[in-house]
């Protein structure tokens, strides 16, 4: 699902080159406006993934049985809530945390051997150095006031711990009173700007919203395909240009949005690293130009930051708040990697509003962010490798 976003992992040489200073208001080729309505009307020959074929499996009845069972249909494995989803994803982390947490506990009770142990298991899911030590000082304290014995018992204590961390993260982005309300999203390359881009107009649309986007990522051609083609499967208006700039691009989107009075502007950027101070410049001038679009504007500036990246996020986070004030993050990938336990290093370190946490490739695995959701997910109340831990020692 949601395959016609993906594309290969990128590569050095996928970086944004310099652009020139926006020329927004003069000089600049006007962008493309796709309008998907339009566009089904001119050039109907969109094409529309199929679904793949159920897999149906007809079992011959043995003699007898035939007019019991005519036949077995194998049914698709039912669609997993969110929150299976959640757990399902974040399996790697709570993998690394849980089964750090009973493997110790299968050895011996607690004592201070076990959380300097324990310290380790935290630094191994990326939580950081300065949660891991929030975390161990907040169990040693909870261990000796309330008398803690059993694994169960400090598998709460740091479930609660964590949740202590992280809760503040869980702040809901509110669209508000503005129309259009502008997010400009941001990120390294290959972070997962453009699928999430996908995901939120599909969120925002499931909300009643208009959403319109602007393919603001003028370096990836691929990133324009991207939109574009999301756009007309989705009835989402895209504004595009092939090369140029970007600035140009999202400030027309903005002035297409104003016009035709859509609630949301998605605009997607370049991906770029960091360290590349002349890029950081430019997304700059980006972010400068929406606010000529707007002078309220953006009104969200969304950092997209790949879980993978384990402690690297810190660093993009507060460069990329130094270039564009950012808002709000989205951690994208907690499928797949044993890292999660970076949200307690952003929480400590450089905390902003936690907007959505991603966990797979499917159109919903992009969903708000919640703390308690997050930490049961991980730690997986009364059940698991933790308790089997405990079990053994009694
Ligand atoms: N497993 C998993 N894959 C994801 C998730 N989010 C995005 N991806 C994948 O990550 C890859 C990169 O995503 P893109 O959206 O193209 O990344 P980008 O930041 O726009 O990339 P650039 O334009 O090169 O900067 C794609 O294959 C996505 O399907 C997620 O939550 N889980």
């Amino acid at each position: 699902m949601f395959g016609f976003l993906k594309k290969k992992s990128p590569k050095p040489e996928d970086v944004a080159p310099a652009v020139a200073e926006p020329t927004a208001e003069v000089g600049v080729p006007a962008p493309a406006v796709i309008d998907p309505a339009a566009a089904a009307a001119a050039a109907p020959a969109v094409e529309v993934a199929q679904p793949a074929a159920e897999a149906v499996a007809e079992v011959v009845p043995a003699e007898g049985e035939a007019a019991a069972v005519a036949e077995t249909v194998v049914a698709p494995a039912p669609r997993l809530s969110w929150g299976e989803r959640l757990k399902a994803g974040l399996a790697r982390t709570r993998q690394q945390i849980g089964g750090g947490l009973a493997n110790l506990f299968g050895l011996r009770k607690i004592d201070e051997d076990l959380l300097e142990e324990l310290e380790s298991t935290l630094l191994m899911a990326d939580c950081g150095v300065d949660a891991t030590q929030y975390l161990i000082d907040d169990l040693r304290m909870r261990w000796k006031r309330d008398r803690l014995e059993t694994a169960d018992q400090l598998q709460k204590a740091l479930a609660d711990g964590l949740h202590g961390i992280i809760a503040p993260l869980e702040q809901a982005l509110e669209l508000g009173s503005h129309q259009p309300f502008i997010i400009m999203i941001a990120g390294v390359n290959g972070s997962g700007k453009t699928t999430s881009i996908g995901k939120l107009a599909k969120y925002f649309q499931a909300q009643g919203k208009s959403v319109l986007l602007a393919a603001g990522d003028t370096f990836r051609a691929a990133a324009r395909e991207q939109l574009m083609t999301w756009g007309e499967r989705n009835n989402v208006t895209v504004v595009a240009q092939e090369g140029g700039d970007a600035a140009a691009v999202i400030f027309d989107a903005i002035n297409a949005a104003r016009a035709r009075r859509i609630d949301v502007v998605l605009a997607d950027t370049a991906g770029r690293l960091p360290t590349q101070l002349h890029l950081m410049e430019e997304i700059a001038k980006v972010r400068r130009v929406i606010a000529k679009a707007d002078p309220s504007g953006p009104h969200e500036v969304l950092l997209v930051l790949d879980a993978n990246i384990g402690q690297n996020a810190l660093a993009q986070v507060k460069a990329f708040d130094k270039a564009i004030g950012v808002t709000g993050l989205v951690v994208t990938k907690l499928d797949g990697t044993a890292k999660g336990g970076v949200l307690a290093a952003i929480a400590r370190q450089c905390p902003k509003p936690l907007r959505f946490i991603g966990v797979g490739e499917g159109i919903d695995d992009l969903q708000p962010f919640k703390a308690r959701e997050f930490v049961d997910a991980l730690f997986e109340p009364g059940a698991g490798a933790v308790k089997a831990g405990a079990d053994a020692r009694r």
